[in-house]
């Protein structure tokens, strides 16, 4: 699912009344529609007062035109204008006009404090004071208005967006932001419900499709893509009947340090569930036992070294490697790593302590195969691309990273972002159960082990991260946040690939039955 920035969006609303020869006005009242079939269907005509706050601007006109549509059908329904400015755009104006035809309550024009009503805890407020116009933080007596709805437990729903978040910049003011239980946005969701400093004012979302130009949905590039089940389903490649092991590549993984072997034995175990033919480890002699007790499946190749990496050969040609995980920092380790770089050039899957050696030698990134896979935790790429100020800025600086060296990066998190040059994927599985101690060892051996499959890199960087959430999504619907742990993340990598083909169970009729 696309994701367009609010000067796409306006440019499709632009579009569509052309080509469709409406005016926005009608665009608005279909807008407006679809968030009245969403209550109507769920309130079936409850006397629960409404409380709507319009803006000025064309999300205030949906405000106005949902009013007048719930003043039709016999809701019970307060509007109200935050009358801040007379710069009224023209849909509003034809809606005020409007509500004026269904009811004798004309809107109450708010001018300060003194203005705002009381509302019970069990009425319900609806958010039209700004939606994706919103060019600066909101200030004065309407942010107090904005912290008077906040103060009240009323169940608040969003038209388009919370009031204060911008569709795709920064967040100017967390207080001044409307704390929506709920959000209903026009057509596709917007980058701030995605990402962590603006998401957590979208608890809960849906778009609903207000038939913007379909052509222009479609030809035109996004600012992100959201990853989604038939997406990665369409990615998977079917395993021939006649194959043998050795259609599924060899992975190299190398890592591990005295004390840090689990992080090896967690992605080994991982890679193995996610297909690869063959894995050869490689670690510092200390772990050569731990390795193949732990994961009979893998052969293992010792360092020269007891307690750490100092070499990792390559002579004889793994499909790929995936290296860094649980590995440490020695000197001897960073040599070993530049020399990996230098003799490899099929792309790799680089994690955890390879990334902190790349961040202390950063003429490292020269000489890393084009196309592999960074995944860093947030301390890790704080390392790599420096302090950012926000989540945008966050985005430019590895999207520059990126471009600079052709590489693939993740941006872990509640929602993972895979970015590679010209592209960002939003990931749509997950939970903060999977925030967990060796929950990304788990990914880099999933990762590794598509790649050696034969999966292109950007192709197996999505597709780990979509199965990876998918597993952690398992192990909490089985377990609770809590008691996910990597393990039990790793042991249900195979339900993850089931659940890709697995078709959703068709709406029930409860009524049937009797
Ligand atoms: N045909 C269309 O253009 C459609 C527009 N729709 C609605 O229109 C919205 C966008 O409307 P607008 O572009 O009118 O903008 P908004 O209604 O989001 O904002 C109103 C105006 O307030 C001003 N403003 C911005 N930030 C401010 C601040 N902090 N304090 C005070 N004033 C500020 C801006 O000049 C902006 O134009 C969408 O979010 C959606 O709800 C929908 O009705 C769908 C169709
Ligand atoms: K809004």
């Amino acid at each position: 699912m696309k994701i367009f920035s609010a000067e796409q969006l306006y440019e499709a609303d632009r579009i569509t009344c052309e080509k469709q020869q409406i005016s926005s006005t009608d665009l608005m009242e279909r807008a407006a529609g679809q968030i009245f079939n969403w209550l109507n269907t769920r309130m079936q005509g409850a006397q629960v007062p409404i409380h709507i706050f319009c803006g000025i601007g064309n999300n205030g006109g949906d405000g106005l035109a949902l009013g007048r549509m719930l003043i039709n059908h016999g809701y019970k329904v307060e509007v109200y204008i935050a009358n801040f400015t007379d710069k009224r755009s023209k849909c509003f104006l034809i809606n005020y006009g409007r509500i004026k035809d269904v009811t004798k309550n004309w809107p109450k024009l708010m001018s300060g404090p003194d203005d705002f009503p009381e509302i019970h805890p069990d009425d319900i407020i609806v958010d039209a004071l700004f939606g994706i116009g919103l060019t600066r933080a909101i200030e004065g007596w309407v942010k107090e208005l904005v912290l008077h709805l906040n103060s009240s437990p009323a169940f608040k729903l969003a038209i388009d967006i919370p009031s204060g978040l911008s569709a795709n910049g920064p967040v100017l003011d967390p207080e001044g932001v409307v704390r929506a239980n709920h959000t209903l946005t026009f057509q596709t969701p917007k980058m701030a419900f995605f990402l962590p400093k603006s998401g957590q004012f979208v608890p809960y979302f849906e778009a609903l499709d207000i038939g913007l130009d379909p052509q222009y949905l479609i030809e035109t590039k996004p600012m992100a893509s959201i990853v989604l089940k038939p997406e990665v389903k369409s990615f998977y490649r079917q395993r021939n009947k006649y194959s043998h092991k050795g259609d599924y590549g060899h992975l190299l993984m190398a890592g591990g340090n005295q004390g840090q072997m689990g992080a090896m034995v967690l992605s080994s175990q991982a890679a193995l569930r996610t297909g690869c033919g063959l894995l050869t480890v490689h670690v510092p002699k200390c772990g050569l036992d731990i390795l193949q007790t732990a994961v009979p499946e893998a052969m293992a190749q010792p360092d020269l070294e007891e307690l750490t990496i100092s070499d990792i050969p390559v002579n004889w040609s793994p499909t790929t490697v995936a290296v860094g995980m649980g590995m440490g920092t020695k000197a001897e380790t960073a040599e070993a790593i530049k020399t990996l770089f230098a003799q490899t050039e099929q792309p790799m899957v680089i994690d955890a302590d390879a990334l902190n050696l790349i961040s202390e030698h950063q003429n490292m990134f020269d000489s890393i195969p084009q196309g592999s896979i960074l995944t860093p935790h947030p301390g890790e790429l704080k390392r790599l691309v420096g302090e950012w100020t926000d989540d945008y800025d966050k985005i430019e600086r590895v999207k520059q990273l990126c471009e600079k060296h052709q590489l693939i990066i993740l941006v872990k998190g509640a929602n993972t972002l895979v970015i590679g040059p010209g592209l960002i994927k939003i990931n749509s599985t997950g939970n903060p159960g999977m925030a967990t101690a060796g929950s990304g060892d788990v990914l880099s051996g999933m990762i590794g082990s598509l790649l050696a499959q034969g999966y292109e890199p950007i192709i197996a960087a999505i597709m780990g991260v979509y199965l990876h959430g998918s597993a952690g999504n398992m192990a909490a619907t089985e377990l609770g946040f809590e008691a996910v742990t990597a393990s039990e993340i790793s042991s249900r990598i195979s339900e993850s690939f089931l659940e890709l083909f697995r078709e959703e169970a068709p709406p029930q009729n409860s009524g049937s039955k009797e």
